[in-house]
Order: C-alpha cells, then structure tokens, then sequence
C-alpha cells in the first residue's frame, strides 16, 4: 500500500492507495465508526462500488446507510446541497461521525462542502472513483457548489479525515471520463516537474488503455504532488497553491459557457484551459512555442480538447473574460493568471491585461 500524508497540523490525514482497497476499506473504517452506521452518499452510476463498500462494513459488522444522488456537474447545486443536508439532519449526524463520499468530484465536493456547514463542522471520508477525483479532488480539502454567476462560488475549505483509493475502481469508469481525469495529472507535470511530463507522454495512452502500473504511478505521483502543494499553502494565501489552478481560469469560462453540463467535462475544459494558459504565454514571449505546441501535441494525442473549437466552444473573447471576472482569484480588480515560461515552469503573472486575453482567445481557431 502506499500511504501519503497531508501533513496540516491538527488537520493532517493519509491518502491510502492500493488496487484492491475499497473491499478492505472497513478495515480503515472501523475504527472511526464509533459504533454507529455509516453514511454513503453517492451517485447512482457508482452503484456496484456501494455494494462493495457496504459488504466491507458488515463484515465489521457495521451497517450504513446510502444516499444516492443523481450523476452529473449539475449536482452541485443550491437544491441538492439543500436535499442532502436535510437527509443527513433526519439520520441523525453527529459532529463526530464521518460522512463518506463515494464518488467523483462532484460527490467529494459536494460532500465536502455539506460537512463543513452541516452542525458547523462534521467528519468525512473521501473514496474516490474516478481518475480525476482520486488524482485531485479528493485531496486539499477544497469543497464547493457552483452557482449561476458561475464555477465552485459558494463552499469551504473543509479536509477529510482520510482518503481511501482504489485504482481497480477505475474498470467501471466510462473512456472519456478517464480522457478528462488524466487533463488533471498532466497538469502536475506542466506546472512544476517537467520529467513527469515526459512520463505522461511516454505512458499516457497505456494509462488510458487501462494499464494498472501506469494508473497505480499516476495516482500516487499526483496525490504526493498535490499533498505538498497543500501543505504549504493550505487555504491558497500565498499564491503556492493557485499553481494547481493551471487552465482553470480558461477551462471554468468554457465550462461556465457550455453551462456546466456534459457538452464539456471539467478535465475537458481544464485541457483547453491549459494549452490556452501555454498559448497565450507563447503569444506574449514568455514561452517557447514549441513548448506550447508540445502540449496541445500530447493533449490532442490522448483524445482530449486543446482549443476552442476542440472544446465546441465559439463565444468571442469579450464573453469568455466576462466569465473570468468571477474567478476566485481575483483581487482588487486584477486577475492574476497562471502563465508558463515553459513546461514544468509556470508561474502567477498578475500583469496580463483582459484585453489582450480576449483579443488573443478571438484570434483562435473556432
Ligand atoms: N475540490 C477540488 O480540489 C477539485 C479538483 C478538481 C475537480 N474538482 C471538481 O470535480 C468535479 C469533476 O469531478 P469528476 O470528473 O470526478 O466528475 P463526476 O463526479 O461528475 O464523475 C464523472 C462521471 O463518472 C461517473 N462515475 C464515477 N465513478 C465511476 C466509476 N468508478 N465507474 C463508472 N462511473 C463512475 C459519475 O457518475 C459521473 O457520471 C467538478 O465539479 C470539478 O470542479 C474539484
Ligand atoms: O486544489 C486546488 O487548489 C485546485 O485548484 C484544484 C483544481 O483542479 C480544482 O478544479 C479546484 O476545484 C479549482 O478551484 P477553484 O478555487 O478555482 O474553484
Ligand atoms: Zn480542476
């Protein structure tokens, strides 16, 4: 097994990883179950994984009680935050409990952000399903709901206690989800580590042809990559932590534009969001083209989106940078953007004038 620690005070927890974890997870859970039932909530395409998770707790003689919620980014949302926090009171929650998320990142976050206002503050447990989740979401304790005005606007840092990852998990999960969770890994390489780039390229297809090895290393590459990340700049104060928002800023504008729904995946809109970040850094000089045209290379070969028209996207500029201004990285009317000055060295530019952002998104290919 390989253990990761997030090393934050009072706050700390492990990343468990092993194939094979989620049969065995009552083992982890055991001991945090006080006695009392579980909840599980869920989405209802993860349905055999409950049924496994649930057979682990009764073989500690431990009974739960699952929640099951409907697929999908619209999930995170006022209504089902509302739903859930009403069936969670009506079971009974206690501070002390520890509500599991059994889910992509839509049930984490959702989860997440749940815990952290439901009694000011209970207990939860990630067990991440998909390949984004278990290489992400899952970690760092951001937890969020989206709004009309736009991406993760209401919610809280909140950490779980503990998160539980099985890569074996993964077999269920659909090609393209996968395609949208590996835009996540990729960008560990792209911001700060340059040989884990040239391994995402060197195994990239037999990580989405299902190559456990490859699944295995990615996973506890990323989740150690982000663990530091974290740990240094938890509440993402001092600009360490923005790193991991590489291609959001971009990829929440596309997402916001398409309406959040499956017309273009989050992992989708961060690949676009990424080699646009590249795109423009290489349009100001600040990064070798063919760095940028390396990116899109990879990205395009791995089947996912590095453009707006890859993305379906053809909104002009003007609109996209209205999306940005509710970025949560704004400040004082400025909006710092990540940029690269090659791959594995990207940094926060807050210099970048919307103009040229818009008028250099209208000057891509639709
Ligand atoms: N909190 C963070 O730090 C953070 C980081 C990255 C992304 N996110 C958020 O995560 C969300 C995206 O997460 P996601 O890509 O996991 O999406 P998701 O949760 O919607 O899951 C993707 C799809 O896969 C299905 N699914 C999940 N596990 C499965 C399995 N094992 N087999 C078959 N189907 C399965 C789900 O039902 C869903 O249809 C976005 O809302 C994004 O903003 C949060
Ligand atoms: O953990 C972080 O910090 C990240 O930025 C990870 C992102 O992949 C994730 O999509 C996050 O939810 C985006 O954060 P936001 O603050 O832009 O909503
Ligand atoms: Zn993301």
């Amino acid at each position: 097994m390989t253990i990761v620690p997030v090393a934050l005070g009072d706050r700390s927890y492990e990343v468990r990883i092993e194939a094979g974890l989620l049969a065995r997870a009552g083992d982890l859970l055991a001991p945090l179950a006080r006695g009392r039932p579980f909840a599980i909530v869920t989405d209802g395409n993860v349905l055999p994984h409950l049924a496994a998770l649930q057979a682990s707790l009764e073989a500690h003689g431990l009974g739960s009680e699952a929640i099951v919620l409907p697929p999908g980014e619209g999930t995170k949302s006022w209504a089902q935050l509302e739903a859930l926090t009403d069936r969670l009171l009506e079971l009974g929650i206690e501070r002390g409990d520890h509500v599991i998320a059994l889910g992509g990142g839509v049930i984490g976050d959702l989860v997440g952000f749940a815990t952290a206002i439901l009694k000011r503050g209970c207990n939860f447990v990630q067990i991440p399903t998909t390949l984004l989740a278990q290489v992400d979401s899952s970690v760092g304790g951001k937890t969020a709901i989206n709004t009309r005005a736009g991406k993760n606007l209401i919610g809280a840092f909140h950490q779980p206690r503990l998160v539980i990852i099985d890569p074996l998990v993964l077999e269920t999960l659909p090609p393209r989800e996968l395609r949208a969770g590996y835009a996540e890994v990729v960008k560990y390489g792209l911001i700060d580590d340059f040989a884990f780039f040239e391994w995402c390229e060197a195994n990239g297809a037999a990580l989405l042809a299902g190559s456990l090895a490859a699944r295995e290393h990615a996973i506890a590459h990323s989740v150690a990559a982000k663990a530091r990340i974290v740990a240094e700049d938890e509440r993402e104060t001092t600009g360490a932590r923005a790193l991991l928002n590489l291609g959001h800023t971009f990829g929440h504008a596309l997402e916001a534009e398409t309406g959040f729904s499956d017309r273009l995946l989050h992992g989708e809109g961060v690949a676009a969001g990424m080699a646009l970040a590249f795109g423009f850094s290489a349009h100001k000089g600040l990064c070798p083209g063919q760095d940028a045209e390396r990116v899109a290379a990879h990205l395009r070969a791995c089947g996912m989106p590095e453009g707006l028209a890859a993305a379906g996207v053809d909104a002009s500029g003007a609109r996209l940078v209205e999306h940005m201004l509710h970025d949560k990285k704004m400040s004082a009317g400025t909006l710092p953007f990540l940029l690269a000055r090659g791959i594995g060295r990207t940094y926060l530019d807050k210099t970048v004038d919307l103009a040229e952002v818009a008028a250099f998104l209208d000057a891509q290919p639709r």
